[in-house]
């Protein structure tokens, strides 16, 4: 029978770079034998289609929901569809959602029936420094994803001053005085000094004051909800890069895969936006075969002009677009 795998579970808060962590930890597998396992706070399966796929490699999407209020059955089927999935895994990676408070997934990574198969080894928790003061503003989960970790990423520092940084690396030695904190860009860590990093810390977990209550999904971050877009139709590469920027600031994250119009030619563009920042990168090498579309995830989001706003971004006038 196979040892307990070894779990590295991956937190941080919307856009902060757990899967641009993720995909860096698979670069560098060698050999290994690594399962991931997603989890999206929307609708629409994003994060599974933007892992990068090879050899020695399982993927188990977790879709629509915080891990941390998937029921208890989900979670336990998609860890033990991988541990179950072939050859036996050396290392499973547990990638949360944004909005998803750890402690009640380190809760049952450590309890029967999943400890008897698996070892959580670290809870490394990317903290985006550019978005620092806002996301812990915004969202408990953000502290309780800072509060929880062994390991603390502190990422995209190439977005602030070095200033800047030593300052977020003390408040994150106030809030967790126990967890070393990595300077990071890009989440450019080693497979190696991570799975070398602090085991558990056993004190930390028993501690009540790093537990905190599981509040309802509502209260991760001030009722913050997702919009799920999709379309196989060809969009006005300008049109919407300019629905993009025009969006309120309300939106905090917006992800996807879709399928731009532009001097005649149609392509796939992989959208990212974190806070106002918007990135649209060519998707050839990751070949899309999923759904398109994106995910706009925020507060007080006005649903129907935001769909009648991606709508408006179709290119060619007697395509529609079909909303999720
Ligand atoms: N400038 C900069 N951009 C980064 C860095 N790390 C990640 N990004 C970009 O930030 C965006 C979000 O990164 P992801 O890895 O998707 O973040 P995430 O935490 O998985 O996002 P969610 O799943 O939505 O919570 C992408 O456009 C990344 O390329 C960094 O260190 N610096």
């Amino acid at each position: 029978m196979q040892s307990a795998i070894p779990v590295t579970f991956i937190t941080g808060f919307l856009g902060s770079g757990k899967t641009t962590l993720v995909n860096r930890l698979l670069q560098q597998k060698e050999g290994l034998r690594v399962g991931v396992v997603v989890n999206e706070f929307g609708e629409l399966p994003i994060d599974g289609s933007l892992i990068s796929r090879s050899e020695g490699m399982d993927i188990v999407e977790l879709a629509n929901g915080c891990v941390c209020c998937a029921s208890r059955g989900d979670l336990e089927g998609a860890l033990s569809a991988l541990a179950s999935s072939g050859k036996p895994l050396d290392h499973i990676l547990l990638e949360s959602s944004g909005l998803a408070d750890p402690g009640p997934v380190i809760e049952r990574l450590v309890s029967p029936p999943l400890s008897d198969a698996l070892h959580l080894q670290q809870t490394v928790t990317l903290v985006d420094a550019a978005n620092f003061d806002r996301n812990l503003e915004h969202a408990e989960a953000a502290y309780n994803q800072i509060t929880h970790a062994d390991l603390l990423v502190l990422n995209k520092t190439d977005l602030v001053s070095p200033q800047e940084v030593e300052q977020i690396r003390a408040g994150l030695e106030l809030l967790n005085p126990s967890a070393p904190v990595l300077v990071a860009v890009r989440a450019s860590l080693d497979l190696a000094d991570l799975l070398a990093y602090p085991p558990r810390m056993e004190a930390a977990e028993s501690s009540p004051s790093l537990r905190g209550e599981h509040v309802p999904h509502a209260a991760h971050g001030r009722s913050m909800t997702s919009i799920s877009l999709t379309s196989e139709l060809t969009l006005d590469e300008d049109k919407f890069r300019s629905w993009l920027g025009g969006l309120p600031p309300t939106v905090i994250r917006v992800k996807g895969i879709v399928k731009v119009f532009r001097a005649g030619e149609s392509r796939d563009l992989i959208v990212h936006v974190v806070s106002g920042l918007i990135t649209l990168e060519d998707a050839t090498e990751i070949g899309v075969d999923g759904q398109r579309g994106v995910v706009v995830i925020g507060s007080d989001l006005d649903d129907p002009a935001i769909r009648s706003g991606f709508q408006g971004c179709i290119g060619r006038a007697e395509e529609q677009v079909v909303p999720a």
